[in-house]
């Protein structure tokens, strides 16, 4: 082991759930909850684990301390191979790496008092003697900012912010080298949130801790981490020194979450950007970059000519068809180009008139809800966006979506985006990155 290797070091780490069928549990798919990342965490280092709600950071989390078993890659912890330990050295790894989760309320047993529940983990680890025990758990609670008679009360008797930090005096009692933390403030109000932040970073610089903290809020992992991972639908899409990928984010991801984090500046201002729909399905992940089809940056191909942003859009369109039939409701579309074209525009939209309504007439209707111009600069284009809006106009949403499929495709969903390294230990995986997509290739939108 030399001085530089990290505390933690995770490599190519997969957890893949099975999805089964029938009686017989046969597998029929996988959800690829995490799908190959690499992470470290150095010692006295906080690394951020950031990205939306179900992006995989708390399977990840839960698999790096073998609470769950990977189903690949390597987690060496101090230079050793944690996913060879048998159970005596998984009780050794365990106490040296320590989780605390997002609800302290439900970690506590509400029948046992906060020093029974915080001397647990001496349990665990052999040691019974009462008085040495009763000394560590008061030591302890002091050290996180709760009075030493905190250990005699109950849960219940302490505020959301007090049970935090008996959760991390539970945590650190055993004297652990790595802390993980799983959203550890995001239950917690604003200013509690503060105080409980700055006490782990107090610890971490006094103790030389390792932090890896998960969050979704991205004010939170600023605010006290040196490194972060952005992660988006099983994989880490950007990674670096906080500063950097913070004012300098390369992947249109990590725009989208910084751009919905409030500024608390008003005289700077952000681009704001889309970040349009939910996570997809991690049992179905869209192919190529995971991130394209909520993409506002997906990559033109160099063969047309006509405006970035038509094309995106476009491409939104075409996402949307390929989701869910019901996402384009022409017939609306349509009811409301006829009760625009009808006597009384404010009328209720009524069938027989819906039904006159030519289909030129929706097309045109469609192309404005889509935000396309009435004509694509580029006629070949234009006459298949219009041959696909003709099969949308008459309800054939699959036959509209595997047209713009054909014309539209990009190479954001035919190929995975391998990771470019940006500055110093920055790197991000993006098509925009590659040669031929200069960084202000469609960057300037995002
Ligand atoms: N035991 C499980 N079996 C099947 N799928 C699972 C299991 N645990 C998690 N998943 C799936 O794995 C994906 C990642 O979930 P995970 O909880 O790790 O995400 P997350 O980023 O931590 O989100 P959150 O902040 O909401 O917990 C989700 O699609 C989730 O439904």
């Amino acid at each position: 082991m030399t001085a530089e290797t990290p505390l933690l070091d995770v490599r190519d780490l997969a957890k893949h759930y099975p999805v089964t069928e029938g009686v017989w549990n046969r597998e029929v798919g996988r959800v690829r909850a995490v799908d190959g990342i690499d992470l470290t965490v150095g010692r006295g280092e906080a690394v951020g684990l950031v990205g939306e709600s179900g992006c995989g950071k708390s399977t990840a989390a839960r698999t790096m301390l073998r609470i769950e078993e990977p189903t690949g890659g390597t987690v060496r912890f101090d230079g050793e191979d944690v996913t060879g330990y048998d159970r005596e050295r998984l009780k050794r790894f365990r106490r040296r790496a320590q989780l605390i989760l997002q609800d302290p309320a439900s970690s506590f047993d509400p029948r046992r008092s906060i020093g029974q529940s915080v001397a647990e983990p001496l349990d665990v680890h052999g040691m019974t003697d009462r008085d040495r025990r009763r000394r560590l758990v008061e030591g302890t609670l002091e050290r996180v900012g709760l009075s030493p008679d905190a250990a005699d009360r109950y849960p219940h008797e302490l505020s959301g912010g007090e049970k935090q930090r008996a959760a991390l005096a539970r945590a650190l009692i055993v004297d652990p080298d790595l802390l993980v933390a799983d959203e550890p403030v995001s239950a917690l109000d604003t200013p509690t949130q503060a105080d409980v932040l700055d006490l782990l970073d107090g610890l971490r610089a006094e103790l030389g801790l390792g932090v890896l903290l998960i969050s979704h809020d991205l004010r939170v992992v600023r605010d006290v981490c040196d490194r972060v991972a952005v992660m988006y639908l099983g994989e880490v899409v950007e990674s670096g020194p906080v500063d950097a990928v913070f004012d300098d984010p390369q992947h249109p991801y990590t725009r989208a979450l910084l751009a919905s984090v409030p500024v608390p500046d008003p005289t700077v201002s952000r681009p704001s950007v889309d970040l349009v729909g939910d996570v997809p399905d991690a049992a179905d992940p869209p192919s190529g970059c995971r991130f394209h089809t909520r993409c506002p940056a997906v990559v033109q191909p160099a063969s047309y000519d006509f405006d970035e942003d038509v094309w995106r859009r476009i491409h939104r369109l075409r996402t949307r068809l390929s989701g869910d039939d019901s996402a384009v409701d022409v017939d609306a579309v349509r009811a409301r180009v006829a009760a625009g074209v009808g006597d009384d525009a404010d009328s209720p939209p009524n069938e027989e008139r819906s039904d006159a309504v030519p289909d030129e007439a929706v097309r045109a209707a469609l192309r404005r809800e889509f935000g396309l111009p009435d004509r694509l600069s580029d006629p070949e284009a234009d006459a298949v966006l219009d041959r696909a809006l003709a099969r949308l106009a008459s309800g054939e949403c699959e036959a509209a979506a595997s047209l713009l499929a054909s014309e539209f495709g990009t190479v954001c969903e035919r190929s995975t985006p391998t990771k470019r390294s940006i500055s110093a230990e920055h790197e991000a995986a993006c098509h925009l990155l590659d040669d031929g997509h200069g960084s202000d290739d469609g960057h300037g939108s995002a």
